[in-house]
C-alpha cells in the first residue's frame, strides 16, 4: 500500500474511490496514477487468469510479451499482440456485422445472440450456465455446439472478450514445459486440443478453431459431468493458411503459414510432453485436425499417451451404431450388417475412420479371420473429391488405399476410376449411402433420384458432415424424392419433416457428442492409461444397442439429445467393463483396480453417477492462508 499512499493526492476521486473498496474489505490490489511527474508502472498483486479477470488491470490482446512473461499470462492470451486501437477497431467491426452474420443456412438466426448472452453468463457464473444448459440441453446444444460453434469459429477474433483456455504458439518452442503452470488448476481431467486446421467443415480457421475445444468441453460438463473446473480447452497455432486471416489486420492469431514436417510434430510432441508432465492422468482428445495429421498424431501417441481423435474414432463408433441401427430398422438381425452395401462420400478423417471401423466390425461378425476382413472390403465403395477411389488412382492416399476398387472388377460393375457419385449409387444400388464430404448439397436431386434404385426395403441417408449448410442434403431432400421408407441421419441438427397424413420423417443426429462424452469419462473413472480399441468398440456397441426395437422400427436410431447425460452414463460404463475386462484399469481415486474388478454392471454405473459432476452452489467459507 505505501507505494499507493506516496503518489495519490487524498483529495482524489480516484483516491475516494478506492478508499471504499479498501473499507469495504474486498479490495486486495494496490494501484499508483499518472502524477504531474508523468507515466509510472502500476503495482499489481494479481497474475495469471486473476488479472484477465479484473477489469481494472485487464488489457486483453493488448498485454506485450514481456508482460505476458513477468505477469504469468503466457499460453492465457492468442498470440497475437495488438494495440488498443485495434482492439477497439475489432469490437466495432465485430459490433457492426453481428445481424449480416448471424445466418447459418436454415438455422436459427438468433444463434450468434443467444451464443454471447450463453457466454457471457458462462463467464459470470458457471454453475448457473451449465445448470442452464443441462436443464434445457435440446434448446442450447444446437448454439454452444453444433452448429453455431462454427459460426462462433468464423467470427471468433470479432467475439473474443474474455480467454477460456490456453494458446500455445510456434513461438512458445522451449517454453511449454513452463507455460502449463500458468494454467491455475491442479488437476485438469479433460483436454480438448485443435489446430484449428479443419474446423467442422469450414476448412482451416486457425486460431479461431479454439471456438470448438470450448463447445466439445461444453458437452463432457454437460452430458458427462465432468468437473468444469477441471476441464482445459487448447488452441495450438503453429500458424495458418488461410489467406482471409493471413491478411485480416484483426486476426488474433499468428500470421504466417502453418508449420508443416518435423517442425510442426516438434510443436506437438512438446504440448503433449507438457501437459502429461504436469497432469499426468489428463485425457486428451484431438478435435479437428486436417487428415493428412489426424491419423499420424494418432499412431503416434495412441500407445503412450490417453488420448484419442475424436472425428476419427468417435465418429466411426457414432456412424457404426447408426448402420447397425438402419439394419434394424429394416426388420432384419444386426448380424446382417456384413451384407450391407455402403457408399461413402469423403475419405477424409472422418469417412476414413468410418470405413476402417465399419470393415472390422463385419469382419468381426463374419469369423473375425483374415479372410472375413478381405471379403468385407467387397462391401464399400468410396468417393471422395476425385470420383470413385480404385486401384487405379495416382498417387493415392496411403490411409484409402485399402479401400481402392479393384478395377477389373469395377469394370464389371459398368464403373471405373474416378466415376461420379451419381454414377456409382446407380450402378451399386447401395442400402447406405453416407456423407463425410464436407460439401453441401453433395447428395442432389440426382443422387437421391438414383438412389430410388436401392436393392434395400430401407435405404439409408447419413448426411453427417456440419454444420447445416455442409449437410449433403437436408431431410426435407431426401424424404421428399425418396418417400417415408427411409432412414435418415445428419450430423447437425434439423427438425423432423412432416409428410402430410399424419407421417413424420424423422431426422436423426449421427454426431460423435453421443459417443466422446462417455469415452471420456469411461476411460477416466477406469483409470486405463490408454485409450484402446477394444474401449472405443464397447461404446459403439453400447450405443447401437440403446434404442428400443419399436424406437428403431419408427427410424429412431439415435437417442434424442435430451437423454445425453444418461447415454453417456451406459457408455462411460460400458467402457469401463471393457477396459476391466482388458486389464487396462488401473483405478481412480479412492476406486482402485481390485475392487473395479468386483464391481457388478449397475455398480457399476452407480460409480458412474456417483462422480458426476452435478450444477449446485457449493456453501464457501473463507479462510486466511
Ligand atoms: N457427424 C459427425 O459426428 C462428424 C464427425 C466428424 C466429421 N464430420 C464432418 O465430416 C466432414 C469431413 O470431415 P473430415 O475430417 O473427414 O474432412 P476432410 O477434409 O479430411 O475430408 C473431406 C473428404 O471429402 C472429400 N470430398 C471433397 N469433395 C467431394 C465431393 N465433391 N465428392 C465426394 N467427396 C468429396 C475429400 O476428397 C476428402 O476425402 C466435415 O464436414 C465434418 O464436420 C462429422
Ligand atoms: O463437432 C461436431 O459437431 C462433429 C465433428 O466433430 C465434426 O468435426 O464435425
Ligand atoms: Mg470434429
Amino acid at each position: 500500500m505505501a507505494i499507493f499512499w506516496k503518489h495519490v493526492k487524498s483529495s482524489s476521486p480516484l483516491l475516494q474511490r478506492l478508499k471504499r473498496h479498501i473499507t469495504g474489505g474486498h479490495y486486495l490490489l494496490s494501484r499508483s496514477f499518472t502524477t504531474t511527474e508523468g507515466h509510472r508502472p502500476t503495482i499489481v498483486h494479481k497474475r495469471s487468469l486473476d488479472i484477465l479477470h479484473d477489469p481494472w488491470f485487464n488489457k486483453g490482446t493488448a498485454f506485450s510479451m514481456t508482460e505476458r512473461d513477468r505477469l504469468d499470462l503466457r499460453g492465457l492470451l492468442p498470440p497475437n499482440v495488438v494495440s488498443s486501437e485495434v482492439q477497439i477497431e475489432r469490437f466495432m467491426v465485430d459490433l457492426k456485422r453481428l445481424e449480416v452474420q448471424a445466418r447459418d443456412g436454415p438455422s436459427d438466426p438468433n444463434a450468434l445472440a443467444k451464443w454471447r448472452i450463453l457466454n457471457r453468463l458462462h463467464d459470470r457464473n458457471e454453475t448457473m450456465y451449465y445448470k442452464v444448459l443441462i436443464a434445457n440441453i435440446e434448446e442450447y446444444a444446437p448454439i454452444v455446439y453444433t452448429p453455431t460453434v462454427g459460426l462462433v469459429c468464423q467470427n471468433y477474433s470479432g467475439l473474443f472478450r474474455r480467454p477460456r483456455g490456453m494458446y500455445f504458439s510456434a513461438e512458445d518452442r522451449g517454453e511449454m514445459m513452463s507455460m502449463v503452470y500458468n494454467w491455475p488448476a491442479d488437476q485438469v481431467d479433460m483436454i480438448v486440443v485443435t489446430d484449428g486446421s479443419r474446423i467442422l467443415g469450414l476448412g482451416d480457421l486457425g486460431v479461431q478453431g479454439i471456438g470448438i475445444a470450448i463447445g466439445k468441453l461444453d458437452l463432457y460438463v454437460a452430458a458427462a459431468g465432468i468437473n468444469p473446473q477441471r476441464v482445459l480447452p487448447v488452441m495450438i497455432d503453429v500458424g495458418t493458411n488461410n489467406t482471409k486471416l493471413l491478411e485480416d489486420p484483426l486476426y488474433l492469431g499468428l500470421q504466417q503459414h502453418r508449420l508443416d514436417g518435423d517442425e510442426y510434430l516438434a510443436v506437438i510432441d512438446e504440448f503433449m510432453e507438457a501437459v502429461f508432465t504436469r497432469w499426468p492422468n489428463v485425457i486428451v482428445q484431438f478435435e479437428d485436425f486436417q487428415s493428412k495429421w489426424a491419423f499420424k498424431l494418432l499412431q503416434r501417441y495412441r500407445t503412450t499417451y490417453r488420448m484419442f481423435n475424436d472425428d476419427v474414432q468417435g465418429t466411426a463408433g457414432v456412424a457404426i451404431a447408426g448402420l447397425l441401427g438402419a439394419v434394424r430398422a429394416q426388420g432384419r438381425p444386426m448380424i446382417d450388417f456384413p451384407k450391407q452395401k455402403i457408399v461413402v462420400a469423403g475419405a477424409g478423417s472422418a469417412g476414413i475412420g468410418v470405413l476402417n471401423a465399419a470393415r472390422k466390425t463385419m469382419a468381426r461378425m463374419l469369423g473375425n479371420n483374415e479372410f472375413a476382413f478381405q471379403s468385407a472390403k467387397s462391401q464399400f465403395w468410396v468417393v471422395d473429391a476425385k470420383g470413385l477411389i480404385t486401384e487405379g488412382r495416382e498417387d493415392i492416399d496411403p490411409d484409402a488405399l485399402p479401400f481402392a476398387r479393384n478395377l477389373k472388377e469395377m469394370d464389371r460393375q459398368g464403373l471405373r476410376e474416378g466415376a461420379s457419385l451419381v454414377e456409382v449409387v446407380k450402378q451399386v444400388k447401395p442400402d447406405v449411402l453416407l456423407g463425410l464430404s464436407a460439401v453441401g448439397g453433395l447428395f442432389s436431386n440426382e443422387v437421391l433420384e438414383a438412389l430410388k434404385g436401392s436393392t434395400s426395403t430401407r435405404p439409408a441417408i447419413f448426411a453427417m458432415s456440419n454444420p447445416t449448410k455442409n449437410a449433403e442434403c437436408t431431410p426435407e431432400e431426401a424424404f421428399s424424392i425418396l418417400g417415408d421408407n427411409i432412414i435418415f441421419a445428419s450430423g447437425s441438427p434439423f427438425s423432423n419433416v412432416d409428410l402430410g397424413n399424419g407421417h413424420i420423417g424423422h431426422c436423426n443426429q449421427g454426431n460423435n457428442m453421443y459417443l466422446f462424452p462417455g469415452i471420456g469419462l469411461g476411460t477416466l473413472l477406469s483409470g486405463s492409461r490408454i485409450v484402446s480399441d477394444g474401449m472405443l468398440q464397447a461404446a459403439a456397441e453400447r450405443l447401437a444397442a440403446y434404442m428400443s426395437e419399436e424406437e428403431v422400427l419408427k427410424g429412431v436410431i439415435f437417442p434424442s439429445i435430451s437423454r445425453i447425460r444418461d447415454i453417456t452414463l451406459e457408455v462411460a460404463a460400458a467402457v469401463i467393463k471393457e477396459a476391466v475386462e482388458e486389464d487396462l484399469a488401473e483405478g481412480y481415486h479412492e476406486m482402485d483396480a481390485r475392487e473395479l474388478h468386483r464391481l457388478s454392471p449397475d455398480e457399476i454405473k452407480d460409480y458412474v453417477k456417483n462422480n458426476m459432476w452435478n450444477p449446485e452452489y457449493p456453501t464457501l467459507v473463507y479462510r486466511h492462508e
